[in-house]
């Protein structure tokens, strides 16, 4: 879907990215309703034509950080910036340069799917080869036979794939897609996620929540949040890697090593976490680089006298990474609480 004004942009972007600018940038941002904190100081600078994937449990604060990002809701304190000007402050030409898919999509039950996609691109004032457009995003969403249907007659997941198509209508720069998978079936979902990385690759910057947490494999960069505050923005392998600290190695061994054995393996440089017993024979082994010490610990183990019945790196994925990362701040939190009072 590359027009001739996405060619521009994406050369725009290219400058952009040379001079290191930022599309979207929130600066100590925070939101409280009423007295209640729900947003407590989140940094994201997001760099053009990338992905940024929120995550995190729900209620976390994800469509809050959103909708600030989009000048929808006034931040208690810090900002939010879009292309370098304050979100809640944008002029009707740069919203022009914005899409958003919202958590609950306002579509007209009575029009057609087609219709309320016109409906959409007449609001932007866009005129000329809008029919080829609308076709174009009709068949991007896989919706292109059922263009007919009356939205009240639509499914959910047709409902949330119209709304989706309505938020690129107008080829936006910037787009926030709250939850856009939600009630998606895997298969559609994979397809669409290729399509946002080609909208990356266009040079647009995509800012997408989302409840699947293996999702995240598909960003370039993750912010995950717990209770409004962003645990994490790395990239998808480095949350991986920040579950343990490190990369782990399962070993199954002949016997059962002593402690004294395992506290001596333990020591070794290559050990950069702990070491967990995960059946009599089996240890899980947190280690700096997974390639490199997998030989480094047999030879640990061959002057132990014991054998490695067989050894693997512990892939780690994305639902595990976000559990153990989450569980780690809540319980820190808890610690130094409890140390407080
Ligand atoms: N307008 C509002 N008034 C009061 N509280 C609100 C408002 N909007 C959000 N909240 C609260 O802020 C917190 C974060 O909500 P938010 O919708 O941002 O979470 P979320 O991570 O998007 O959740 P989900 O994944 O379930 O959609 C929640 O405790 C929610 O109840």
């Amino acid at each position: 879907m590359t027009s001739p004004v996405g060619q521009q942009r994406e050369r725009q972007d290219q400058d952009q990215r040379r001079t290191g600018a930022v599309a979207v940038r929130t600066t100590g941002l925070r939101k409280s309703f009423d007295d209640t904190e729900v947003i407590r100081g989140v940094d994201i600078d997001i760099e053009p034509g990338t992905i940024l994937g929120l995550i995190g449990p729900s209620g976390c604060g994800k469509t809050t950080t959103v909708r600030l990002m989009t000048g929808l809701l006034e931040p208690t304190e810090g900002s939010a910036t879009v292309f370098d000007t304050d979100a809640c402050r944008l002029s009707s030409s740069d919203r022009a340069r914005i899409g958003y898919l919202p958590q609950t999509p306002a579509l007209f039950p009575e029009l057609s799917l087609d219709e309320n996609l016109s409906f959409h691109a007449s609001m932007y004032g866009m005129r000329l080869r809008r029919r080829d457009r609308l076709d174009q995003l009709l068949e991007w969403v896989e919706l292109a036979d059922h263009r007919k249907k009356r939205v009240v007659d639509a499914s959910g997941g047709m409902q949330r794939r119209l709304a989706l198509a309505a938020a690129f209508v107008h080829d936006p720069e910037v787009v926030f897609l709250d939850e856009p998978t939600a009630g998606i079936d895997p298969i559609l979902r994979d397809k669409l996620w290729t399509r946002f990385r080609e909208q990356a690759a266009d040079g647009r910057t995509l800012v997408v929540t989302t409840q699947y947490v293996g999702e995240a494999g598909q960003c370039d960069q993750v912010g995950l949040l717990s209770d409004g505050e962003l645990l994490l923005l790395d990239t998808p392998t480095n949350l991986r890697r920040a579950a343990f600290d490190g990369e782990v190695v399962d070993v199954r061994l002949d016997r059962p090593l002593t402690d004294e054995e395992v506290a001596d393996i333990g020591s070794k440089p290559f050990v950069v976490g702990s070491i967990e017993r995960t059946s009599p024979t089996g240890l899980r082994i947190v280690v700096d680089d997974a390639g490199r010490a997998m030989q480094q610990l047999r030879e640990a183990i061959d002057v132990c006298d014991a054998s490695v019945v067989d050894m693997d790196e512990h892939l780690v994925d994305y639902d595990e990474a976000f559990l153990r990362v989450v569980q780690r701040h809540r319980s820190a939190s808890t610690t130094s609480e409890e140390v407080a009072a």
